[in-house]
């Protein structure tokens, strides 16, 4: 029997997992929700439906797994322990410093609705966390670093969309080629925030805003702009649609570590992504651990879990001696 998902929120990840469903037969896409008019919403795929958000609670028991695609500034903190009360969930939250509050929030939810909540899926968080995690776990006596793009940070462009007078707009994060070389030198350099990364802002703004006042609230949003240089382009629609379509991003992790009796042995660690869309690869993380919140809950277990908490072997289709192939 098939993994029946639900989409909750038709944006760019929630496209995403559409067509990564696609690529998981033993998975099928149920229904679409959203909070605008379902009838103005139109999905790809022919055996599911769009429905308003209002209508998810009475598909309970018609989904397995219900998908949370919304945005991380405003959305999640709020829909993903809403839905937890019905539905086993899985998000991508990637708000940091918030990470923390939203994991309690999801935890009561779930728990005490018997489901399972997976939360701050994709690659960073995701991929990366669990790559941070090993390195620092097996390379005891080393050091970490972080690098991301240039590309389009999905959570930075909905935060700046977010924002009144903002029509549209896009974020590139740039890896600061100076800090970049030292890591890639060896020369373990301490680096704050300013120094690893500056963010570029791409902003279509309604007619008559306030361009300054945008600008200020992007460069001072906290968790988001106000630790970095950061530079705020105000152009028009076609020149966005057209210079900036595209959500390329990637990055890489690295670890440094010796080993030794007098830490005469170093060792490197690199976990690298190059990614042509941003949403599809996240999204393609996100069925994975779908497949892993549905397997875990069949299991009896609850409450919120993040890639921490995630065996392996729960997000392989594949089990027994087909997945023990991928040891070699
Ligand atoms: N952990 C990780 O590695 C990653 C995490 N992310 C996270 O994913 C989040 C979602 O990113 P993304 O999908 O790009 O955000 P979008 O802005 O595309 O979508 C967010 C929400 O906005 C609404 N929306 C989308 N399009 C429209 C529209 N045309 N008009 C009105 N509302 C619209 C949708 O809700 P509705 O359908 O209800 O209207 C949607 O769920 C990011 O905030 C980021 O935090 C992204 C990439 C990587
Ligand atoms: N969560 C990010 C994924 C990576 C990219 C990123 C950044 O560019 O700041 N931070 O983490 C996203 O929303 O795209």
């Amino acid at each position: 029997m098939s993994i029946r998902i639900g989409i909750l929120g038709y944006g760019n990840l929630g496209r995403g997992v559409e067509c990564a469903i696609k690529h998981n037969p033993d998975m099928e896409l149920v229904a679409v929700f959203t909070r605008r008019d379902p009838a103005t919403v139109k999905i790809l795929t022919d055996s599911a439906s769009v429905y308003h958000v209002d209508e998810a609670e009475k598909m309970k028991d018609k989904i397995d797994v219900m998908i949370l695609c919304g945005g991380s500034a405003t959305d999640l903190p709020v829909q993903t322990p809403k839905y937890a009360q019905w539905f086993n969930v899985v998000d991508s939250f990637d708000t940091h410093a918030r990470v923390p509050e939203h994991f309690a929030n999801v935890d009561k939810a779930a728990s005490e609705s018997n489901h399972v909540g997976i939360i701050s899926v994709g690659w960073d968080p995701g991929m990366f966390s669990l790559n941070r995690m090993y390195a620092n776990a097996i390379l005891t006596n080393g050091k970490d670093y972080t690098f991301w793009g240039k590309g389009v940070s999905q959570g930075h462009s909905d935060a700046i969309r977010r924002i009144d007078g903002v029509k549209d707009g896009k974020q590139y994060t740039i890896p600061v080629e100076a800090a970049l070389e030292a890591v890639r030198n060896g020369e373990n350099p301490e680096l704050t925030t300013r120094q690893k990364h500056t963010r570029e802002c791409f902003v279509v703004a309604e007619e008559g805003a306030d361009l300054a006042r945008i600008e200020n609230e992007i460069k001072t949003m906290p968790n988001y702009f106000d630790e970095y240089d950061t530079t705020v382009h105000f152009i028009s629609e076609e020149e966005l649609k057209r210079d900036h379509s595209g959500i390329p991003h990637g990055g890489f992790v690295i670890r440094t570590g010796k080993t030794g009796w007098n830490d005469e042995n170093s060792h490197v660690i690199e976990y690298s992504l190059k990614l042509d869309s941003n949403p599809e690869f996240t999204s393609s993380v996100i069925v994975a651990y779908a497949r892993a919140a549905y397997r875990m809950s069949q299991e009896g277990q609850k409450g919120c879990k993040t890639v921490f908490d995630v065996a392996p072997a729960y997000l392989s289709a594949l089990d027994g001696a087909e997945l023990r192939k991928h040891l070699l």
